[in-house]
């Protein structure tokens, strides 16, 4: 198992492939598969993202993952950093009461969705997914979780990476 922060994120940059012109022409799709088919580079990604959050982020209560490449790593950080782990899911897939918005993905339009109890008023969550493209999914994610924004996201219908402000 590869020890210093640099041979771990070689370790994990060797498990991301990249297909051309997938699902559609033009995009270059970054598989991130191999990294869960290998016990070690796994243990790397995750590793990283503890020492990453233990290094900046002094208080979190909550990782909240975006479905569903978030799922994948959400919830071993969040047993990593002894935190609760909150799913926010493609419209239609959480029971009770939920806040849902629609958004453009870099190939395609989505509706993601929260359970409207899921964080806290005050409570500092930590955004997992796999990947950052144009940043839609995360903003929607964060301004979900942000009581203040939610009301303003909700009538945009769409916003833009330009738009986050990371706590
Ligand atoms: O930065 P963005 O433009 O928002 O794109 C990134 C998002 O797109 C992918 O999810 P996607 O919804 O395609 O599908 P998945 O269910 O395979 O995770 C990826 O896992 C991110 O969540
Ligand atoms: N380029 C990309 N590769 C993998 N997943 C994605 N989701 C959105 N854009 C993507």
């Amino acid at each position: 198992m590869a020890a210093d922060p640099e041979s771990k994120l070689q370790l994990v940059q060797r498990h991301i492939r990249a297909f051309p012109d997938f699902p559609k022409k033009g995009i270059l799709f970054r598989d991130i598969c191999p990294i869960l088919k290998d016990p070690a580079a796994l243990t790397a990604v995750i590793d990283l993202f503890e020492e990453h959050v233990r290094k900046n982020h002094q208080q979190v209560d909550l990782i909240v993952g975006i479905d569903a490449r978030g799922f994948l790593f959400g919830p071993l950080l969040a047993q990593r950093l002894g935190v609760g782990f909150v799913l926010v899911r493609k419209k239609g897939k959480l029971p009770g009461t939920t806040v849902s918005v629609a958004y453009d993905l870099e190939y395609g339009k989505a509706e993601a969705e929260i359970q409207e109890d899921s964080v806290a008023p005050g409570q500092k969550i930590l955004l997992i997914d796999d990947l950052l493209a144009t940043g839609g999914e995360s903003c929607i994610a964060i301004m979900f979780t942000g009581c203040q924004a939610r009301e303003e996201v909700l009538q945009k219908q769409t916003c833009k990476i330009s738009n986050i402000s990371p706590y």
